[in-house]
């Protein structure tokens, strides 16, 4: 049974059609790679399947509270420690493995250190060890290694990894390779018909993109 799922999926970035007919299935234990030229519209599927903006047509299915989104920001406040930061993420989330989360990035020497004072890819560490506290089976992340050095890259690799032998999945849009055996989604497929394009603005879009 898959964890994730999309049915001939249609996507608009500022009310324009960008992919149209995306189809995939996710099961426990898989990875899948989104791949494509910049602005081919991979950022935009992901919000979609985050559920940060509607569809224009079809369903993405999931269990209810199974996603954790990691978009391009790092979604961290600059002013909170690494560890507070952490322990916000995990009251909202309801959890509580923020320690071993801190452990799994690498951030231990970090811990104290106000989020502000980190370097971009200390921050990108922190982003992602959100997706650890989340407690949620589903990562979809928006190129997560961007800022990582080769050794963090590696790390991450293994984090997703050890999360998808747990039985997690995840959705992954990037240019680097992971070292992760992933299916391959390429989005080149799915681009959307200039007939279709300068679609109207939905009242969603204006507001929110
Ligand atoms: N805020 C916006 N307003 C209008 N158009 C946008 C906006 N954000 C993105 N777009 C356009 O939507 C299309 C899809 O963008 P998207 O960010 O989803 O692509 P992407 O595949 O993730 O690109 P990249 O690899 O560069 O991150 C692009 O043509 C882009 O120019």
């Amino acid at each position: 049974m898959s964890l994730l799922s999309a049915h001939d999926l249609a996507v608009a970035r500022a009310g324009v059609p960008v992919l149209e007919g995306v189809g995939f299935a996710l099961a426990a234990g898989r990875a899948l790679v989104l791949r494509g030229p910049n602005g081919i519209g991979k950022t935009t599927l992901l919000r979609t399947v985050a559920g940060l903006q509607p569809p224009l047509h079809g369903r993405v299915q999931a269990a209810p509270d199974a996603v954790a989104y990691a978009a391009h920001a790092d979604g961290v406040k600059g002013t909170l420690s690494v560890t507070e930061n952490l322990a916000f993420w995990a009251s909202v989330f309801g959890t509580a493995s923020v320690a071993a989360a801190i452990d799994r990035m690498n951030l231990r020497d970090l811990a104290d250190r106000r989020a502000a004072n980190l370097s971009a890819g200390q921050k990108r560490r922190l982003g992602l060890a959100r997706l650890l506290v989340t407690g949620r089976p589903v990562w979809v992340m928006d190129e997560p290694t961007v800022s990582l050095d080769t050794a963090s890259v590696q790390l991450f690799g293994d984090v997703v990894r050890d999360h998808l032998a747990a039985g997690g999945a995840a959705l992954i849009a990037t240019h680097i390779d992971l070292g992760l055996d992933a299916d391959v989604l390429d989005l080149g497929r799915f681009r959307a018909r200039p007939a279709a394009a300068g679609g109207i603005r939905s009242a969603f879009d204006e507001a929110f993109t």
